[in-house]
């Protein structure tokens, strides 16, 4: 009898994040969630009880993070980064890690390892209780999901729709979202890769490979673009459009056809131009964004489904700190990143290890190898040629569960030099209606 074997040492492929770095060893994971969420919750608490919370349908992603929340929020996250690294550095000049004291002139959260008692020479280790095993007081039932972007942004729709009782916490950039979920803030994060008619989110595609986080679900979300602007300007009054870069680019050619031959401005997402645009009062400006950021930030609407094409779409995946167990009964998907030693001549013998068994591509990728971008050749002694090197990423239609993508990819691991498997999860099969633009 034939025995089976697993040709794939599935658990080299799948990377796990890490606990908080240089915290580790002195606070683990759970109590380091329990002294800086607590605090978190403590101002989000207060700020959401002073405004009045518009609520997304679906979800109860309400108004109440636009004023303190956020602030709160975000300077937790930047203080909380600068502090890992602050603690890092002075972990390793003293040897010690004691109180930690302002970062960047913030107020800083209690992040503070805990102390060994000052009275006992040789303390006893203290024994666990149930509250450092349960992250549930802090958390409550909510899921804690991060996006980059400000309330009224496609990112806090897309985490609606993947998480819909979540609460969704905004982050300045992609990179602090990532952070956000490795040292457990956040339980996820829902972060855009490429839309339909922009492309990909090149950003997102370097940050996946740079931390340990593993894919573990897609949303994908219609994008419905409106013109906003406050309330009385027209359109002659324009000088200039703002908006997240891919906005801008889904809608170019409505603009040109609407006549607005002004300046485009890119910033960090759609709501928070339409957010500066309201902060600083600005009669010469427009912003690319939702109907939500509208009414989140007093604007009127311009123009409504200004996307150049009505079946605008972003793919967003959903980020964890584990991976989830893959199976065989709904449609799966896996990503994939790879790269080999000898360049892009493997390319064909990889994509022929999916053609072979019939498993169906849905994306591929390429970036720069950062860690080695060129290699010279010289080969025909006739000068030095430079190859440019990249990091390949495919998407494919299989679960790793699935025999035939296991044996894919252990031919795959033959033909190249390093391979991660960035996460296998359930498609998204919502059903789908294009929604209407400026001209129908
Ligand atoms: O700016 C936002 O609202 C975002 O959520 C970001 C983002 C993107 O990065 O592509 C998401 C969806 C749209 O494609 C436009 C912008």
């Amino acid at each position: 009898m034939q025995s089976l074997t697993p040709l794939v040492d599935l658990k080299s492929l799948f990377r796990t994040a890490a606990a908080p770095s240089g915290l580790g060893h002195r606070v683990g994971p759970a109590r380091y969630l329990i002294q800086c969420v607590s605090r978190f919750d403590a101002a989000n608490v207060n700020a959401n009880s002073s405004s009045s919370a518009a609520q997304t349908s679906g979800s109860n992603l309400g108004s109440g993070y636009v004023g303190r929340a956020r602030h709160d929020w975000q300077s937790a996250c930047a203080i909380l980064a600068s502090k890992v690294v602050s603690q890092q550095q002075d972990t390793e000049k003293s040897g010690g890690a004691d109180g930690v004291s302002a970062v960047n002139g913030h107020p800083t959260l209690d992040l503070v390892p805990i102390k060994e008692q000052s009275n006992s020479p040789t303390p006893l280790p203290k024994p666990l209780s149930i509250a450092d095993l349960s992250p549930a007081p802090m958390h409550g039932s909510q899921l804690r999901v991060a996006y980059q972007g400000v309330p009224g942004a496609y990112s806090e729709a897309a985490a609606g729709k993947a998480y819909p009782n979540c609460e969704a916490i905004p982050c300045d950039q992609f990179e602090v979202a990532f952070q956000a979920v490795e040292l457990w803030i956040a339980d996820r994060a829902v972060l855009p890769v490429e839309n339909s008619l922009g492309g990909s989110i090149h950003r997102n595609y370097d940050l996946l490979l740079r931390h340990r986080l593993h894919i573990v679900g897609e949303v994908q979300l219609p994008v419905h673009h409106c013109l906003l602007a406050l309330p009385g300007v027209r359109k002659e009054y324009l000088t200039r459009v703002i908006s997240h870069p891919q906005a801008l680019s889904q809608c170019e050619h409505t603009l040109t056809k609407m006549g607005l031959n002004v300046a485009r401005e890119a910033v960090d997402d759609t709501a928070g131009a339409a957010e500066y645009i309201a902060m600083n009062n600005l009669r010469d400006t427009a912003a690319i964004a939702s109907a939500r950021a509208a009414e989140l930030y007093g604007l009127q609407i311009l123009a409504d489904g200004i996307q150049d094409d009505s079946g605008n779409v972003t793919r967003f995946v959903m980020l964890a700190r584990e991976p989830i167990i893959p199976r065989t009964d709904r449609p799966f998907k896996t990503s994939i990143v790879f790269a080999h030693d000898k360049g892009t001549s493997v390319l064909f013998k990889v994509l022929s290890a999916f053609a072979f068994r019939n498993i169906s591509l849905t994306k591929i990728e390429s970036r720069p190898h950062r860690n080695r971008p060129i290699r010279l050749v010289d080969d025909a002694n006739v000068g030095t040629a430079k190859h440019f090197e990249y990091m390949f990423y495919v998407d494919f239609e299989a679960s790793m569960a699935d025999v035939r993508a296991q044996n894919a990819l252990a031919e795959v691991q033959e033909f190249t030099s390093f391979l991660r498997v960035l996460g296998s999860y359930p498609m998204d099969m919502t059903p789908w209606a294009p929604s209407s633009t400026a001209g129908d």
